[in-house]
């Protein structure tokens, strides 16, 4: 029998990454693309849609030529990526009206101020599991249909539409057109009711979105279309936001599992089950996955700036040359470095959501290096990262016994110590770390009739845990100097 693959394309934030997997849900080879960030302004994050779209059919053919992958082999693809990112083109040219406005942009704040002004907070939080936030896609939607020109009549013909990348991505890639999303994304847009899984029309009113410019919204692991690559067709067989698909790819199946990822965000999710739980300590409460019949939900924290502050210091600050000297530069330093840095450049998400936050360093002194201002940046994400964990263990009642990591800075081993130093508790390492990609291969692979969900559990393995090692006054010490970096950075800006 010929070796069958499965090809997730990865749409993140910074790069579009494609990976190939074999039978055996083993990564075989990835192949990645940065592009361009584009900051228009103070506060506002932007993507070329149509660079997104050739980046990542770049590294799709480039995995293929450079594996020498014949195109039968080929069993299904996959599609996860950066959620809540909103895409608006006109159906007629299949042209974007405006760029991708990305989940970090802060300039829909003053339309969330409206939304709570108008006491939607409650109505909010108990059909869409959200808070208002500009995060999300629902206020983005709307300042495109507001601010382009001729937006509202193209929309009021139904010439436009709607999508996250995923959507974006499917709409080109299939000779049809399909126009389509899974429940985990819809679950990131403000306007989808995660309760009766149907668009939800008060919000749409509210911000004056028209339906017809909607997506249809489907289980996770679910044919969606084909992909027509050289006269083949492959079926597309999986889709899922990324933070969801890494939850699904490290086998968080049942309920009180968790991971965090450490990317451009950090974003810790927890499997609820079949039932919606919601927060009350600044959680967000979103849709894991759908499996035919069936809709997992699970809580999660978003930390908007994690690895991002890292590439701060590379190409803002220019302290250092690559991620990768934050190691070494760390671990050179005490852990009792006095310098804290709150990466706030986004404001500050899950559990504080105060969209007006700013970045500030604290505890400088004249013997300040910059490698202390290193090493306490690496020290935020890990920082962050506990105050999601606190609040999901308030949430969920049980204290979590081992954190599940992934994404590109879970390859730091001085920040992994510390992360599991700062919790106290133990750190699990898989030996594949692109849980993502691994995540919606899976469900692809589940959709096409080649795994079953048991083959994740069997094929995980662990290739590191961190033990905690620090005592436990010095680790309540460190936390509480954070607990007053972050207080007062917050409400800093008053736009
Ligand atoms: N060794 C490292 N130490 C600290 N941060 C790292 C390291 N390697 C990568 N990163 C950070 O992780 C992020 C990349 O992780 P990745 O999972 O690829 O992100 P994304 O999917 O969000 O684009 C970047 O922001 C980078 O700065
Ligand atoms: O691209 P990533 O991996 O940083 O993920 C972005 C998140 O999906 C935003 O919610």
């Amino acid at each position: 029998m010929s070796k069958k693959y499965i090809i997730a394309l990865d749409q993140g934030t910074t790069s579009s990454r494609s990976v190939l997997f074999d039978e055996k849900g083993s990564q075989i080879a990835i192949e990645q693309q940065e592009f361009e960030q584009i900051f228009p302004k103070s506060g506002w994050v932007e993507h070329d849609p149509m660079e997104i779209l050739k980046t990542q059919l770049t590294t799709f053919e480039n995995l293929i030529e450079n594996n020498n992958i014949d195109i039968h082999s080929i069993a299904g693809i996959g599609i996860t990526n950066q959620r809540e990112t909103t895409v608006v083109w006109n159906k007629k040219t299949g042209v974007p009206i405006y760029n991708a406005i990305v989940w970090q942009d802060k300039r829909t704040a003053y339309i969330c101020e409206e939304l709570k002004k108008k006491s939607l907070s409650h109505y909010v939080k108990q059909n869409t599991g959200l808070v208002i936030d500009s995060y999300f896609s629902g206020t983005k939607i709307k300042w495109i249909l507001d601010h382009v020109e001729s937006a509202r009549v193209l929309a009021e013909n139904e010439d436009l539409l709607f999508g996250t990348i995923d959507t974006w991505l499917v709409w080109n890639l299939t000779e049809k057109k399909v126009h389509v999303t899974d429940y985990s994304n819809a679950s990131r847009t403000l306007i989808f009711n995660i309760k009766i899984l149907k668009w939800d029309d008060n919000l749409l009113d509210e911000l004056d979105i028209p339906k017809s410019m909607l997506p249809e919204v489907k289980p996770s692991s679910f044919h969606f279309g084909d992909f027509e690559y050289n006269g083949h067709k492959i079926p597309i067989g999986g889709i899922a936001g990324d933070q969801q698909a890494a939850l699904f790819g490290q086998a968080c199946f049942k309920k009180g599992e968790a991971k965090n990822t450490y990317g451009t965000g950090c974003f810790l999710l927890m499997n609820t089950g079949k039932k919606m739980q919601l927060s009350e300590n600044g959680l967000l409460t979103t849709i894991a996955w759908g499996i035919e019949d069936n809709v997992y939900y699970a809580l999660e924290g978003s930390v908007f700036i994690g690895g991002a502050a890292i590439q701060w210091l590379r190409d803002g600050l220019q302290i250092i040359d690559s991620a990768h000297e934050t190691e070494k530069i760390a671990a050179e330093l005490t852990d009792e470095n006095p310098v804290y840095v709150v990466p706030a450049f986004a404001g500050l998400g899950a559990p504080y959501w105060d969209m007006y936050a700013k970045g500030a360093i604290f505890g400088l002194t004249r013997d300040t290096g910059k490698n202390h201002i290193v090493r306490a940046t690496l020290d935020s994400i890990a920082y962050q990262s506990k105050d999601l964990i606190l609040a999901m263990e308030q949430d969920s009642g049980v204290p979590l016994k081992s954190l599940k990591v992934d994404g590109g800075a879970c390859n730091n081993n001085v920040l992994m110590q510390f992360q599991s130093d700062i919790l106290n508790t133990e750190i699990e390492r898989p030996k594949n770390t692109e849980s993502t990609a691994l995540g919606v291969a899976y469900l692809t692979g589940i959709t096409i009739g080649l795994w079953k969900q048991e083959d994740i559990i069997i094929n995980k393995k662990i290739e590191r845990k961190f033990v905690p090692k620090m005592d436990k006054n010095k680790r309540n010490q460190l936390y509480k100097g954070w607990k007053k970096a972050i207080k007062r950075t917050m409400n800093w800006s008053d736009e």
